[in-house]
Formats: structure tokens, C-alpha cells, sequence
């Protein structure tokens, strides 16, 4: 539902969005140019002084107005027509004309009223109250993506599209929503639907009666300086009973023509108060260099809507259709996915298909989507959800476990929920175990106890699909093999060799990139892009089944880099340690977003050992900021496997490296990496203290000693790794 709310008003209304942000960004830059392009009154002058010099200029002048960025423009009356110039305050004098430019007289036509009168000013209420929605639904999916509002500012992770549109709307979000506020309040003001002040105090009842007193002359004006001034208008000429009115920032009154002397005043309103500041806050005049933030700020809208739209285009497309699904609300199955690399939906996909055959009605849908409330007449919700990163929720599906925990259960239906995931991970299924225990804790009753399928066996899900048909009473035996990525042909560039005197044969293999036009990324051949820390899918000969090695380079380097070591009898890692430049693999990639570094400027602590220094590698190698680096490497022999060693001294030597520490377990002092973790630990908790990330990546014996030697050495912080890793501060890559 919140979805579909921040979605269709966002199609709907693109184009008419893109119109009016890109005209008001436009607009914001006026008031600046208008601020600067204004002589401004010296601070002693007063508006009787300016008055008597302007009708020196002008005798018939009939009006005098101070605009919010000083500009002062006179309206007087010679003969038949009407004149209008900008003045110098300082001598009376024209200085300019008075009229608007035409740009800018046509950009706020269009801005307001889409060149059309009333009937525009009303779409552009409805686009306001359109991009209103947006911006509220916007900040509350992203709340339910971090995890809770509380959480709102919290560092992001996920796919880099859906972080990039989460972070420029979380930036802009607070300011926009002023924005369209401001705008609803003025087209509510221009229709005179709010409430007013009385405009002007009563008309004096008794005047002086005389005329002819210079406005140099007149006290009431001699009171006020000009800085202050927003509007003085003249008697009518040759009229002894009428009066001067004037406005200040402080209220209107009355000055009498004869004496100078003040007849009446009154300040203004709440009404006119607030209608002052929303209309400031919206057009920025008044406040240019608000205004100029405003403008740029609202330069952000095109880029959402791109952004938007992309993610929303790139959903439909992971989303296998299911012919003849139905709505939530008139479902028997509501079969709900959690999937970030898309093989889960396959499996979600012939579920439905099986059970519509059997002449169910299913409705099939993201995770995200959950919302009992709208399930009319369901029998039961079944949820299939992957398990990523290390044991994290698919990003799609961030937030979920919480809002499980506090969802009340539906009254007719159960639930079951199916893993996906790996066994070889420590974490196995992790995500999909917190998503049961959340929903028995929220008082769901399970159709199913919680079943894991490893490596999408055909034959596991073809099992729990035959327990679920005896649970509801349909047979059911559902196969579904997932089709593997075709993959790339890869040739190998290179080749470095490491390990062969310890017993760990090592290679850095690296790949060469194709160049990909326009017309290779449309039609999706080729590598797509890649950062140092996703995974390069390969398929070796004589296997269905990828084997997934962590990246050593980003696109941008070029280049395909991994580090592969030979394991006894390990297929995959024997074709490859042994292949020859110019020979070809077939390669896909696989993001893990869930190991790429932040984008801060905080210290990166990385540690790995063996071949995990792959990524780490990568990720030094694109610290182009040269954010403060810190590797602790622990290998076996300084003279057999120290990986990348040269390359570790020129990163050192070009800022992009700050230290290195080095373990080496079968020399010297035999060390392994957690050891000098603990002899670190001072140096390790100063920087930890400064907001260090930390990221891990090795062997899974490795990784738990390092947890251990990080839990000790932040203990009297009052910090844990797990607590590090809910702040999005601690990142492992274990195998
Ligand atoms: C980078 C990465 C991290 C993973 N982390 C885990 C994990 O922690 N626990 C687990 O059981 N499976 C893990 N898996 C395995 C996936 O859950 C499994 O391949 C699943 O079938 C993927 O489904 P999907 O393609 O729908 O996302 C991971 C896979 C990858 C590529």
C-alpha cells in the first residue's frame, strides 16, 4: 500500500513534477540576482528623506515600494499614462526599469499557474499535493527500509540505484515537504480559502485638513528608516481629506498630509504573520540564499524521479510475471518473496503455478508487501526468503523481521516460511530463522515448522512442497530447476603465483574487460558494473553449480581480479589455478552489497587473511580519496604467499594505504592475524572511538578468531562487533 501510494502519484505526476521543480529552481535564482543587483539604502536614511527626494524626481508620484531584497521601486501618474521606475534611494533618481524581465514574468506564470489562469493554479496545487505524498510516503519507505524512524539517518546499504535515491531523498526530503506545505497554504491564500486579518486600521475620522507639508518635514515619516519600509502610498492630489498610508514590517497607519503627525496605526495579524513567513519560505525573497538552497534542493526532484522509475522498472523485471494472479484481498494463497539475487521468485513462481492448477487463487508478491490487514478471505501466507550477506535480510526486505514481530496475525490464516540459503554459510538461513521466530512470537500459528532449502535443491523444494500440499490438502510436487546465468566469456590477462613453498598453491588471476557500447548494455551482454567485494560467478567445466569468488577490482580498474587458492580435489579452484593467459572462463557477477565500504571518510580497519585479502586489495586500490587505511594481512611465509605485496608498498606510497601489519604463522614468531589484533589493541580501539568501520574477509576459522579478538579489544569501549555490525560498522566475507 505505501508502495503504491509513493509510486502512481509519482508516474502520474512526473512530467508535471519535472515541469514545476525545474521552473522553481529556476525562480530560486532570482531573488539572488535581485538582492545583488540592488542599490541598497544607506541604514541612517529615513523615508521622509527618500520621499521628498523621489517627488523632487517624480511630482506626481503615487506610490513608493520597497521590495524583501530592497529594491525600491516609485509609481507616479503624468497625465494620462502611467509611470514606473527602480530608484536610487540615495538621490531620487531612476536607476532602472521597473518592469520584471520577460523570463521571469513567464517562468512565474508557468510556475504558478502553468500559463492558464485558475485552472492551472489548481493542477499546480494537485502536483504539490502529489509530490506532498511522495515526499511523506518516500520518508516513511525509507524508515521501514533502515528499520524504524529512528533509524532514519542511520548509514545505508543495499544495491547502489536504490541507496542513491534513498540518500538524495533523505537529504532533500525535510525541505521539499516545506516546499509543497508553502505552496498548498498560497494557492489556499490566492482562493481566499484561510482565514484573514483585517487588512488596514479604520480611516481617521478627523484630519488636519491642511496639505502642501514636504514629506522631508513629517515626523511619522522621519520615524521610520528605509530598511524598514514596504509600502508608502500619497494622498490623492488635491484631495485635503485624504491621508499618506504606510507599511512597515511592523504594521500599516495613517500620516496626516498637514502635519506629518501619525492618525492611526495597527500591526499586523497572525494570519498576515504567517502568511508572511510561508510565502518567504516558499520563494525564497526575502531570503536569497535560503532561496538558492531551496532551488537547488528541488534540482533533486528530477533526479528522484529518474532514479524512482529506474528502481521501479528494474523490480518489474526481477519479478517473474505469474499469469492470472489475483489481488491480495481476494487471494486463498498469498505467497510473499524476499530475494536479492531473483532465483527465489523462480521457485516462488512455480508454487503459484502448481497451486493455481489445483484451482487455487494465489497472489504473489514482494515481502515488503506484507500487510495482513488487506488479506480478505486468505487461507494462508506462505513466505520463501533468501538469506544474504551474513545472514542479513535481502535489502528489499530490510525492516521485515520488526514488522513481523509487531503485525497482529490474520484470523484465517497460517503461515509457513521457507529458507533459502547455503549451508556452507555460518550463517545458514539465518534471516529466514528470525523471520519465524518474530512470527511466533507475534502469535502466528504456523502452517509448517520452518524448513531450509541449501543451494536451491530442486529436490529440497520439491520435499517441502509435497509436506505443504499434505498440510492443506492438495497434492503437491513442484520441481523447479533454476536456469543459471549464461555468463560472460572471460579471458585471463594475467597471472601471479604465490604459496607453491607452503603447500598452498595461490594465483592472482586477472581478467580482461571488454569495453561494453551502448548497444552491449541495453541488450545485457557482457560484464555489468562491479565494485571490489561483489562476486564473480564462475562456472567450471563439468559443474551446474557457480562457484562464487569475492572481486579484487572494481569495473572501473578495467579489469576482473580475483584470488583463487587450490584446494585439494576443489574443481572449480583446479581449472583456474591452472589456467594460462589467454585462456577463457564463463563468468558472471554477483553484487554483495553487503561488503562494499561506506562512502565516509572515517577510518577503514581492514583484516584478512589469504586469499581474503582479495577484496581488501580492491578496496585500497579505489581509496581514492585517501580516506586513513589500516590492513592487518596474515599469511604463511613473508617470502611464499605475502599477496600483493609490491602493490601494498605503492599503495602506501601514493596515501591510499595508511599502515599495514602483518602476521605471518609459519615464521619468526608464528603469528596469525587476531594475534596482532590484541597487540594492536590501544591503537585499534583509538580509531574504532574515531567511528572506524571494520570489514573482515578469510577463512571462517580466521573470521571467528578475529570476532573474538575484536570482541575483547572493544569490550572497554562498551562496544561488541555485533553491536558495530547494527550500526552498519562491521562487515565480514567469510568461507
Ligand atoms: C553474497 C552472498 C551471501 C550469502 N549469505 C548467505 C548467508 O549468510 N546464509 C545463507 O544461508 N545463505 C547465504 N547465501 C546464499 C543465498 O541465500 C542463496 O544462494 C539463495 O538461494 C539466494 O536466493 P536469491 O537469488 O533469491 O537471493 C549468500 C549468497 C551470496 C551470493
Amino acid at each position: 500500500m505505501l508502495r503504491a501510494l509513493h509510486r502512481w502519484p509519482g508516474l502520474l505526476a512526473a512530467v508535471l513534477l519535472l515541469a514545476l521543480s525545474l521552473s522553481g529552481a529556476a525562480l530560486s535564482v532570482f531573488p539572488a540576482v535581485e538582492r545583488l543587483g540592488t542599490i541598497q539604502p544607506a541604514p541612517e536614511q529615513s523615508v521622509a528623506d527618500l520621499a521628498a527626494r523621489v517627488t523632487a524626481t517624480h511630482p506626481a508620484v503615487e506610490q513608493i515600494r520597497r521590495a524583501p531584497s530592497g529594491r525600491i521601486t516609485a509609481y507616479w501618474f503624468d497625465g494620462d499614462s502611467a509611470g514606473a521606475a527602480v530608484i536610487d534611494p540615495a538621490t531620487g533618481q531612476d536607476a532602472g526599469s521597473a518592469d520584471p524581465s520577460a523570463l521571469q514574468a513567464w517562468l512565474s506564470d508557468f510556475h504558478r499557474a502553468l500559463l492558464m489562469e485558475d485552472a492551472g493554479r489548481w493542477t499546480t496545487a494537485l502536483g504539490a499535493l502529489a509530490m506532498l505524498v511522495l515526499a511523506l510516503s518516500g520518508a516513511a519507505l525509507i524508515a521501514r527500509r533502515q528499520g524504524g524512524w529512528h533509524r532514519l539517518l542511520a548509514p545505508m546499504r543495499g544495491p547502489a540505484a536504490n541507496r542513491w535515491h534513498a540518500e538524495l531523498a533523505r537529504a532533500a526530503v525535510l525541505t521539499l515537504t516545506l516546499s509543497y506545505l508553502t505552496a498548498l497554504w498560497m494557492t489556499a491564500s490566492t482562493f481566499d480559502l484561510l482565514p484573514t486579518d483585517e487588512a488596514n486600521p479604520a480611516f481617521p475620522a478627523e484630519v488636519s485638513g491642511l496639505t502642501g507639508l514636504s514629506p522631508a518635514d513629517m515626523p511619522a515619516l522621519a520615524a521610520v528608516p528605509v530598511t524598514d519600509l514596504r509600502d508608502l502610498t500619497f494622498p490623492y492630489p488635491g484631495d485635503a481629506t485624504d491621508v499618506f498610508t504606510l507599511t512597515t514590517a511592523s504594521g500599516t497607519g495613517y500620516v496626516d498630509q498637514g502635519t506629518g503627525a501619525l492618525l492611526a496605526w495597527e500591526t499586523p495579524g497572525p494570519w498576515t504573520r504567517v502568511g508572511e513567513w510561508i510565502y518567504l519560505l516558499h520563494t525564497g525573497e526575502g531570503a536569497a540564499l535560503w532561496g538558492l538552497l531551496l532551488g537547488l534542493l528541488t534540482l533533486s526532484v528530477p533526479v528522484l524521479s529518474v532514479t524512482g522509475t529506474l528502481i521501479w522498472l528494474r523490480a518489474r523485471k526481477a519479478r517473474p510475471a505469474l499469469p492470472g494472479i489475483v489481488r491480495a484481498d481476494r487471494a486463498e494463497t498469498i505467497l510473499l518473496v524476499a530475494s536479492e539475487g531473483g532465483t527465489t521468485w523462480g521457485f516462488a513462481r512455480a508454487l503459484g503455478q502448481a497451486l493455481q492448477q489445483a484451482g487455487g487463487s494465489v497472489h504473489l508478491a514482494p515481502l515488503s508487501d506484507f500487510a495482513p490487514a488487506g488479506y480478505g478471505p486468505a487461507k494462508r501466507i506462505l513466505i520463501l526468503a533468501a538469506t544474504w550477506g551474513d545472514g542479513d535480510a535481502p535489502a528489499s526486505a530490510k525492516g521485515m523481521v520488526e514488522r513481523i514481530a509487531a503485525t497482529r496475525p490474520h484470523p484465517t490464516a497460517p503461515l509457513a516460511i521457507l529458507g533459502f540459503g547455503d549451508r556452507s554459510f555460518p550463517a545458514y538461513c539465518a534471516f529466514a530463522e528470525r523471520l519465524e521466530i518474530a512470527a511466533q512470537q507475534a502469535g502466528w500459528s504456523m502452517l509448517l515448522p520452518l524448513d531450509r532449502i541449501d543451494r536451491q535443491s530442486p529436490q529440497a523444494f520439491a520435499r517441502w512442497t509435497r509436506a505443504l500440499g499434505d498440510a492443506i490438502g492438495t497434492p503437491l510436487d513442484v520441481t523447479h530447476q533454476p536456469a543459471l546465468p549464461l555468463g560472460t566469456v572471460l579471458t585471463l590477462a594475467s597471472r601471479r603465483d604465490h604459496g607453491e613453498a607452503v603447500q598452498a598453491p595461490t594465483a592472482i588471476l586477472r581478467f580482461a574487460l571488454q569495453r561494453r557500447g551502448l548497444l552491449d548494455r541495453l541488450a545485457g551482454r557482457g560484464l555489468p558494473r562491479f565494485q571490489p567485494g561483489d562476486l564473480l560467478g564462475i562456472l567450471p567445466e563439468g559443474s551446474t553449480v557457480p562457484r562464487y569468488y569475492s572481486l579484487a577490482s572494481g569495473s572501473a580498474d578495467g579489469f576482473a581480479e580475483i584470488v583463487v587458492r587450490k584446494h585439494p580435489g576443489g574443481l572449480c579452484s583446479g581449472q583456474l589455478v591452472n589456467l594460462a593467459p589467454g585462456q577463457t572462463i564463463r563468468a558472471f557477477v554477483r553484487p554483495n552489497p553487503a561488503f562494499h565500504p561506506d562512502r565516509s571518510n572515517a577510518p577503514l580497519l581492514l583484516i584478512g587473511a589469504g586469499t581474503g585479502i582479495g577484496p581488501l586489495a580492491g578496496f585500497i586500490r579505489a581509496n581514492r580519496i585517501k580516506r586513513p587505511v589500516h590492513l592487518w594481512f596474515g599469511a604463511r611465509h613473508r617470502f611464499a604467499d605475502f599477496l600483493y605485496e609490491t602493490d601494498l608498498a605503492d599503495w602506501t606510497a601514493e596515501g591510499r594505504l595508511t599502515t599495514t601489519t602483518t602476521a605471518f604463522s609459519r615464521t619468526g614468531n608464528r603469528q596469525h592475524v587476531q594475534d596482532c589484533l590484541r597487540a594492536d589493541a590501544d591503537r585499534i580501539r583509538a580509531l574504532v572511538a574515531q567511528g572506524a568501520r571494520i570489514m573482515v574477509c578469510g577463512g571462517r576459522d580466521m573470521a571467528r578468531g578475529v570476532h573474538e579478538a575484536l570482541a575483547d579489544i572493544l569490550a572497554p569501549l562498551h562496544l561488541s562487533p555485533e553491536g558495530l555490525k547494527r550500526e552498519g560498522r562491521y562487515a565480514e566475507d567469510s568461507y
